[in-house]
């Protein structure tokens, strides 16, 4: 069993589904798909949870039209046979009506989770019926009946096996089983996500529920690049990464995976493959335990990002003063990121500011307090990156750029900086430069 995801660019155009259909065609054996929405509706359902919430019915209604016009039209494009067009049209009708009837509900995080799930359900339903428009035996699955996670950052994956076993037992075994991506039930059997992005985390914790022998995404773009391509001219694909250096770079912001994507099949140590749905032939990436180069690899940067600095006048080691610390942290259930002390000052850093104010009140006590918002880590990462010589070079980043602090050590495997998130950018190029590009002089 293999589980392969693709993105909402994969599925985004009518030629790119024809794409997708091709590349399983292409593949034996069993497979179970992930699917995201069409690119731009999830940004369009958001938007309509917000005017649910400004009970605005005219915005609406229209969201609901646009909806309908992008999917009734992708059904005509792709399913010629009449009686599936109109049968698939019909099923994503349902699905808009229970979008309207949700509409009318005041907002909650229930009817957000609801709202923003649904492109994934309504192109699970038009790529099903166009599969089966071209005669590829599949099964629509609904991913709510089996992707129970209540726990965010370490899914029962064991829990999720059992149920899609359930759901599929007695059913004739299709090759093709497709499900939506970023949907889960929570703790408490309500409908949730998985956070934005989250398909990607979906295909991991399914691989790792089912035991694949592999899992793939499917995106736009040929394999996971040594720097962020958005930002970054002369990229490129890297072959291989391993579990720990792919983790380490989602979590600090690659866009390309979800930074809680690598976890689950870390643990049964399951490859996965980065690969382009619009260049199949082409190798992509692929994660795994299994290194064959060490040293510098690639770069990440992860926004948002919050530094905290205690400065106190008693002796910042003395015994017990960073529990103390620290505890404040655990008791708001806010993770730390970076760290950096000096004799009489501690900084750290932030992503989840949720509870912001209640951490300074209880840190006021420990010393004189500063928060600088609006900056980003930037991580570099590498099997054994800071035994390699040329890794110095970033240093020199210093002669240009401001670095609010250095996290080096920690691994050996791992460097990041953070700098004002106006300066992201430039720091990115120029690590490109000095890192990665061959004719760059040292001097
Ligand atoms: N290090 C990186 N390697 C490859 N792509 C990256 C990287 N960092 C950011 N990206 C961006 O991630 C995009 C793919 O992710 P995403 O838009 O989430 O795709 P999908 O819609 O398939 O889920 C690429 O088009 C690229 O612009
Ligand atoms: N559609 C959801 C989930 C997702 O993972 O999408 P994509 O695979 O296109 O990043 C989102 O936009 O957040």
């Amino acid at each position: 069993m293999k589980v392969l995801k693709f993105g909402g660019t994969s599925v985004g155009s009518v030629a790119s589904i024809v794409n997708v259909k091709n590349i399983l065609k292409a593949k034996t054996g069993k497979k179970v798909l992930v699917l995201s929405a069409m690119a731009g509706v999830t940004n369009k359902l958001v938007e309509l949870t917000k005017m649910i919430e400004a009970k605005n019915n005219t915005e609406i209604a229209e969201i609901i039209a646009e909806l309908k016009y992008k999917h009734d039209s992708t059904i005509d494009a792709l399913i010629q046979d009449e009686a599936l067009n109109v049968s698939t049209k019909e099923l994503v009708q349902n699905i808009l009506n229970e979008l309207r009837e949700i509409s009318k509900r005041n907002y909650s995080e229930t009817v957000y989770a609801k709202v923003v799930t649904t492109g994934e359900r309504m192109l699970t339903t038009v790529f099903s019926g166009f599969l089966t428009s071209c005669d590829m035996e599949n099964k629509l699955l609904d991913a709510k009946d089996f992707m129970h996670v209540a726990n965010l950052e370490n899914p029962d994956t064991g829990l999720v096996g059992k149920k899609f076993r359930e759901s599929t037992a007695g059913l004739q075994q299709p090759d093709i089983y497709i499900t939506q991506g970023f949907v889960r039930i929570d703790g408490n059997g309500s409908v949730s996500t998985l956070n934005r992005g989250g398909s990607d985390y979906s295909a991991t914790i399914l691989a790792a529920a089912l035991e694949a022998s592999e899992a793939q995404i499917w995106t736009d773009i040929d394999g996971f690049h040594n720097n962020d391509p958005r930002y970054v001219e002369n990229t490129h694909a890297l072959a291989e990464l391993s579990f720990e250096e792919a983790a380490e770079l989602a979590y600090f912001g690659a866009k390309i995976l979800h930074p809680q994507t690598i976890s689950p099949v870390i643990k049964k140590q399951i490859p996965l493959f980065l690969k382009n749905t619009f260049t199949p032939e082409l190798p992509g990436t692929k994660i795994s335990s299994e290194i064959h180069s060490r040293g510098l690899k690639a770069i990440s940067a992860k926004d948002g990002i919050t530094a905290i600095k205690i400065k106190s006048n008693r002796m910042l080691m003395a015994h017990g003063f960073l529990k103390k610390i620290f505890e404040v942290f655990d008791t708001y259930e806010t993770a730390i990121d970076m760290i950096t002390t000096s004799e009489i000052a501690i900084s750290l850093t932030i992503d989840n500011t949720k509870n912001l104010d209640k951490i300074l009140a209880e840190l006021n006590v420990c010393g004189e307090i500063t928060v600088e918002k609006d900056h980003s880590i930037i991580c570099i990462v590498g099997e054994g990156l800071i035994e390699d010589k040329d890794t110095s070079r970033l240093f020199e980043l210093l002669n240009d750029i401001p670095v609010r602090m250095i996290s080096y050590g920690g691994s050996a495997n791992n460097i990041s900086l953070l700098v004002a998130t106006e300066n992201k950018i430039q720091t990115l190029q120029a690590l490109n430069r000095k890192l990665f590009e061959k004719e760059y002089e040292f001097v």
